[in-house]
């Protein structure tokens, strides 16, 4: 048997990912002068740089807006090379040791939540890094770089990251104590009914509100709508059951934006697709977007009955414009 160390698990290590960018590599927000705003949308930002990526990382497909290609220069201080062995102390799941490389394609989100960030919004800011294999989001890091920056002073403890594999489950998050059996009984108690006012709490977009979002909130009437910025902050809200969903009836999020959420939630009973409740294709040569909108949910019961109480026209409204 090979040994986890030239399996998948290898990609969650700092040596090969950029797990490890933490809140010092990220350049000081009130200090920095790269930031412009255009069109509401932050330019000339001080990433890439911040990402640290191995030459390794180089032999695999990481495709993006954002991202390096081959032949990009790396510095090689910005090389991680230390190794993380809590992440070797996890027993790699046996369909996933001898995956090969070029199966592997990895979304990279040096940056999400970049409106927030442009406005100093930091909870909101992730790096995203997730990794497909066979176009199925299999593993994935959220590294959440200003986690606790108003409260925290020492900036050691500013920063977290989030990681989680398919078949193993997530690390580094605050775990919601109750097993899956639990949260999904919790769901089934709630009652949830179409058209009327339901006990469950819906994060949605800040920058990006839109007529098909207020039409599928007017329907599905949660008790607590939180708008905040970022695929990756919004998947954290769900994976630590500050919201029930993400909900994001619309285009304009990307695959490098859905990858790691997706694999992370997954990976813990929960389940991330778009508003069909069809999971994406996350192989090397698919369109960017996701043109078919989000749904995450901490429960499949939940999640199953938001892609039932989306409204049709809602639905006919993404599919028609495929
Ligand atoms: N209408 C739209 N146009 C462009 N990008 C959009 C968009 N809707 C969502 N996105 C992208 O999806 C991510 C999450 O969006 P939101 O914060 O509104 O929920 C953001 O990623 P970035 O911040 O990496 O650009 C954002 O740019
Ligand atoms: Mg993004």
């Amino acid at each position: 048997m090979s040994s986890p160390r030239s399996s998948i698990i290898r990609f969650l290590k700092p040596k090969y990912a950029p797990t490890n960018v933490n809140g010092k590599e990220i350049p000081n927000h009130k200090n920095s002068k790269a930031i412009k705003v255009v069109n509401g949308t932050a330019a000339e930002l001080p990433f890439p740089q911040s990402i640290k990526l191995s030459k390794k990382n180089m032999e695999n497909t990481i495709p993006g807006h954002k991202t390096l290609d081959a032949s990009t220069e790396i510095n090689e201080k910005l090389i991680v090379n230390e190794i993380d062995e809590t992440v070797f102390s996890k027993k790699c799941p046996s369909e996933l040791i001898d995956v090969k490389d070029e199966d592997i394609v990895i979304w990279v989100d040096p940056l999400d939540g970049t409106t927030e960030y442009a406005k100093g919004i930091l909870d909101c800011v992730t790096v995203l890094i997730g990794i497909a294999v066979n176009g199925k989001a299999i593993a994935g890091v959220i590294h959440q770089p200003y986690y606790n920056y108003k409260i925290e002073n020492d900036e050691s403890k500013i920063g977290r990251t989030i990681w989680g594999l398919v078949g193993l489950g997530a690390f580094g998050y605050k775990n919601l104590q109750k097993t899956q059996a639990e949260i999904e009984n919790d769901m089934l108690n709630r009652n949830l009914t179409f058209g009327k006012n339901n006990n469950f709490i819906i994060a949605s977009s800040k920058s990006h509100r839109n007529k098909q979002l207020d039409k599928a909130l007017e329907s599905l009437k949660p008790s607590q709508i939180i708008n905040a910025g970022g695929a990756g902050y919004k998947s954290l809200l769900v994976l630590e059951g500050q919201a029930d969903t993400y909900l994001y009836p619309s285009p304009g999020c990307k695959k490098w934006d859905t990858c790691a959420p997706e694999a992370i939630i997954n990976s813990v009973g929960g389940k991330l697709t778009n508003i069909m409740g069809e999971s994406y294709d996350y192989k090397k040569d698919v369109m960017y977007n996701n043109s078919t909108g989000v749904l995450a949910c901490r429960s499949e019961v939940l999640h199953n009955w938001v892609v039932n109480n989306i409204p049709k026209e809602v639905k006919k409204s993404l599919t028609s414009q495929l």
